[in-house]
């Protein structure tokens, strides 16, 4: 699902890497957490996963493809197989809630039969039937959470991609919105969430993979530990 083959990325020549020869295989159907302390790497994987920045050393595969390969031109076409989840959930202030979710199907050209039935769909998975006319300053952060991964979910992406998700949230209103994605893998989507918050990653238990100053130090599946990787 992604692989990244000793990965590096250089910002500026002359800096510190933000990625260090990072290779690791991510299959299909897992949860990843990517952890680490700020500035340790973890948007920049999520980054080049969504080619919005491409390595200075190494490939970087996701959804079967190459990136390298892959011409700018061709590039939303990846994109529309991912859905993507932020810390502050970039919903439209002036749009409800349905028309939030519509959007991210109408821009990909998705049919008006389709977007009829996806968004009552998407919004059942999150809990939020009955609530498809309110605005979002009408809804609680972790409201505005559930809508912006309908959205992110209501293409049906084969990856999804989140970026601390649970970071403007209480704790539990973060264990409800774990809740949800655990539930969105267990139906099938490969789920990667980059996250400081320790609690939730000890509750949940799944593969971690931990960044340090742009490398690998941990890697819970495979059982690897220290910087020398
Ligand atoms: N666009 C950029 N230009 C230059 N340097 C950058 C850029 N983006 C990130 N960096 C640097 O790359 C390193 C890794 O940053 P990155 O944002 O990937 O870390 P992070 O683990 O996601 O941090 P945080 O948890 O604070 O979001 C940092 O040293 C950062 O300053």
């Amino acid at each position: 699902m992604i692989r990244f083959d000793h990965v590096s990325k250089v910002y500026k020549r002359g800096a510190r890497p933000a990625l260090d020869d990072v290779d690791i295989e991510i299959e299909r159907g897992e949860f990843v957490f990517l952890v680490g302390a700020s500035g340790s790497g973890k948007s920049t994987f999520l980054r080049l996963t969504l080619r919005e920045e491409r390595p200075t050393s190494g490939a970087v595969h996701a959804l079967g493809r190459d990136l390298s390969q892959i011409s700018t031109w061709k590039v939303p076409q990846l994109r529309r197989e991912m859905g993507f989840v932020f810390q502050d959930f970039r919903l439209l202030e002036t749009k409800p809630v349905a028309e939030n979710i519509a959007l991210a199907a109408q821009v990909i050209g998705k049919p008006s039969h389709y977007i009829r039935t996806a968004v009552p769909e998407a919004l059942k998975l999150v809990g939020l039937s009955g609530k498809e006319r309110r605005l979002p300053h009408e809804l609680s952060g972790g409201e505005q959470q559930r809508v912006a991964i309908a959205r992110a979910m209501v293409n049906r992406p084969k990856l999804l991609l989140a970026d601390e998700p649970t970071g403007n949230l209480d704790p539990s209103t973060s264990v409800g919105i774990m809740r949800l994605l655990d539930r969105i893998n267990r139906q099938g989507t490969t789920v990667v969430m980059a996250t400081h918050d320790d609690e939730i990653v000890d509750q949940m238990r799944k593969r971690v993979i931990e960044l340090k100053s742009g490398k690998v130090v941990r890697d819970q599946d495979r059982g690897v530990y220290g910087s020398d990787r």
